[in-house]
């Protein structure tokens, strides 16, 4: 088993997570992401501040989604508990098996063709749809953990649901465009974990990508920052407010909108000073479904600039080339 970052003590960071000089985090600059108040009585202001800021940043923060403090403060902690447990408890999760859920892994070589690590460990888990077979196996430690971890999901991906209606609304599409098909393929839960870094300098828990689902929304730690995102050529940091979800266009989204919402480079940056731990729910088009611009969108001044496709097409691609956004947007794009 390669060895968890969450169990080892870190004196210095090893060779293998030295990334070279343009890989490394540098300047930050002081920018945010727009913040949206979902419960605003203005449905439609509110989906055009969506649009607006899906299409500008890609990210955006949401304030009163309705999802109750305690859940969000109970999945945080039982999160942090899960990294927390001895070796032993946490090696029956341990997989080299991409395809298996539940599944504990630790950043590889295999991952980027930098040949480098990144500062993170994670533990992913299928949320939709829930086949209650395999929640046995699922943790029992942290107590409480099988409850909360699927309360929590599948409230994350309503409010997933809930921002592609606005979108919808937005695009002036039907209320339910992606609903169904669009949005009811495996939904993925993935709780990243960066121990505290010894040099944060030099390395990072997330390399610059961007998510290859429709739509993410993404729990960040409370307590320290880490998550940046590519604006215009300049990272900016999000940092993050309590209680509150960011959300970010992933690729098929760009897809399906034609290239109106943008698919957004982003990456976590590590602590000296704390761990951190994010929990991203990603939602998915079903395998079946055959991607492509919506043909809402499509008119004679406005062509479609990507072709069509189904979800394990679009994954072996961007499995290839990790972290390359323009060779893997490129691959679907029409060439005129
Ligand atoms: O840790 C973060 O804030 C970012 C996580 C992320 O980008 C991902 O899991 O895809
Ligand atoms: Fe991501």
């Amino acid at each position: 088993m390669e060895k968890l970052l969450s169990n080892g003590h870190h004196e210095s960071l090893p060779e293998s997570y030295i990334l070279p000089v343009d890989k490394r985090p540098g300047l930050i600059i002081n920018k945010a992401i727009p913040v949206i108040d979902l419960a605003a009585h203005n449905h439609e202001q509110t989906a055009m501040q969506i649009l607006e800021a899906a299409k500008e940043y890609g990210f955006f923060q949401v304030v009163n989604h309705g999802i109750e403090e305690e859940v969000i403060r109970e999945m945080l902690k039982i999160s942090k508990e899960f990294f927390q447990l001895p070796i032993e408890e946490k090696a029956v999760y341990f997989s080299e098996d991409v395809t298996k859920f539940p599944r504990l892994h630790t950043s590889t070589t295999r991952v980027n063709k930098l040949e480098k690590k990144v500062w993170r460990d994670y533990f992913k888990f299928v949320c939709h749809p829930v086949d209650p077979q395999s929640m046995d196996q699922w943790p029992q430690r942290p107590t409480g953990f099988r409850e909360i971890a699927p309360k929590y999901s599948k409230f994350a991906r309503e409010l997933g649901l809930k921002i592609l209606e606005f979108i919808a609304q937005g695009l002036k599409l039907d209320d339910n465009y992606f609903n169904g098909e669009l949005s009811d393929g495996t939904s993925i839960v993935n709780i990243n974990y960066y121990p505290q870094c010894p040099d944060p300098s030099l390395a990072l828990g997330l390399l610059s990508h961007c998510d290859p689902n429709l739509i993410t929304v993404l729990l960040p730690d409370d307590q320290v920052n880490g998550l940046q995102v590519l604006h215009h050529g300049d990272w900016i940091s999000v940092d993050p407010i309590p209680n509150a979800f960011v959300i970010n266009v992933g690729h098929q989204l760009e897809f399906i909108t034609n290239g109106i919402l943008k698919s957004v480079e982003h990456r976590a940056a590590t602590s000296s000073a704390m761990s951190r731990i994010s929990i991203a729910t990603f939602i998915y088009p079903s395998s079946e479904c055959v991607i492509g611009p919506a043909k809402q969108l499509i008119d004679e001044n406005n062509g479609p600039i990507f072709r069509e496709f189904k979800l394990k097409e679009f994954l072996s691609i961007y499995n290839g080339h990790i972290g390359d956004t323009a060779n893997i947007m490129d691959a679907f794009k029409i060439k005129a």
